[in-house]
């Protein structure tokens, strides 16, 4: 019977670890922080990342990575981008010393900072490939408190290697979640990690107080700036048409549930960027995104003026009402 380790058990990670254990697949999730995994183990709550939540009684916790990954097929690494290198350095040290590969996943929607590398360029720099036999990401549009409610979800599974997808698949799917598979991981990693920046936009907007005509016109033209930064990265373009762009994109724009989009609405409503990530308590992705596809576009010419607003506003303390007033202002074009 396949096993599978989560490592990370902050609310995405416990979601996807509690839909592997409710479809009565032997799953375990790590946690570097022991209460964490005894909270877990003991009251069936992660009260902290998902208040509302009971989770599944056979989901089981751990400190120890060993634990979580010693006998497991499939590993799922699911911690923010910051801490993608850290555990990927642990886990190589336990995976070197295993004789057969997993499956590895991971479900991280960042680009690293100063290199703007994609959380699978990272792993592979940390994980001799010989100790996996495919690479996949989860991606597309699933906030974790909609997930554990069973509110019904679409994923998207992205892997050169449809066998590494179809085995993420297997244990994910139920009545309220269908994952699809697709081969263009770059594209499905990159529709996660540069929708988190369109959405701080967007909440930008409702905290202004502007209304639906003015967030779809930002998702629309956001969608456009994705598609041409996912392209100059060598991303399928129709990709960014699935749940993995277009998906993904919709539900962070328009979601109360998401932390990028509530950031953005935050500081519309004019609370500076250190308090809202103070207030947050939770990994808001799209502000460290920001600054990585600023300087990609920098250097390579490309032109994004949304992204470009929104790091004028996180980075260089610009006025949003001067952004905004450029933005409508730029010489008039075809679509
Ligand atoms: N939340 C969601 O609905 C979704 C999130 N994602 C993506 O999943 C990723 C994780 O996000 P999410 O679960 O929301 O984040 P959270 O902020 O909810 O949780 C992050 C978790 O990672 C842990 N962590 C932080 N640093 C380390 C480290 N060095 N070693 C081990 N564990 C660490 C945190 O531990 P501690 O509590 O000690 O800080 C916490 O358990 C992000 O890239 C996000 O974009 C994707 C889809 C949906
Ligand atoms: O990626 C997500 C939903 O698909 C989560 O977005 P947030 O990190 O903005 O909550």
């Amino acid at each position: 019977m396949t096993k599978v380790a989560v490592l990370g058990a902050g609310s995405w990670g416990t979601a996807l670890a509690n839909n592997i254990a409710a479809n009565n697949v032997e799953v375990t999730i790590w946690s570097h922080r022991a209460e964490q995994a005894a909270e877990i183990n003991q009251k069936h709550t992660n009260a902290h990342y998902l208040p509302k939540a009971k989770l599944h009684e056979a989901l089981k916790a751990t400190a120890d990575m060993a634990t979580a990954v010693n006998d497991a097929d499939i590993v799922l690494m699911v911690v923010p981008t910051k801490a993608v290198r850290q555990v990927a350095q642990e886990l190589a040290r336990l995976l070197d010393q295993r004789e057969t590969p997993v499956v590895l996943a991971h479900a991280t929607k960042g680009l690293e900072s100063g290199t703007h590398k994609r959380i699978s360029q990272m792993i592979a720099e940390e994980i001799p490939a010989k100790d996996y036999s495919g690479l996949a990401v989860i991606s597309g549009p699933s906030h974790a408190e909609d997930v554990v409610a069973h509110d019904l979800t679409a994923v998207s599974i992205g892997s050169t290697d449809l066998a590494a997808a179809q085995a993420l698949q297997k244990v994910l799917a139920n009545d309220h979640f269908r994952p699809y598979t697709n081969d263009d991981l770059l594209g499905s990693e990159l529709g996660g990690a540069l929708k988190n920046i369109i959405a701080i936009g967007s909440g930008i907007l409702v905290g202004k107080g502007y209304g639906v005509n003015a967030q779809a016109a930002l998702l629309t033209r956001g969608l456009v700036e994705m598609r041409r930064v996912g392209k100059a990265m060598g991303a399928q373009a129709e990709t960014f048409l699935g749940l993995a762009g277009l998906g993904d994109l919709i539900v962070t724009g328009m979601s109360p549930n998401s932390r990028n989009y509530r950031a953005g609405r935050s500081l519309g409503q004019g609370q500076d960027l250190a308090s809202v990530q103070a207030d947050m308590g939770m990994v808001i992705e799209g502000v460290n995104t920001t600054q990585a596809v600023y300087d990609f576009a920098q250097k390579e010419g490309l032109a994004i003026p949304l992204t470009t607003a929104i790091y004028q506003v996180l980075y260089q303390g610009a006025n949003i009402d001067s952004e905004i007033e450029t933005l409508m202002t730029r010489p008039l074009k075809n679509e």
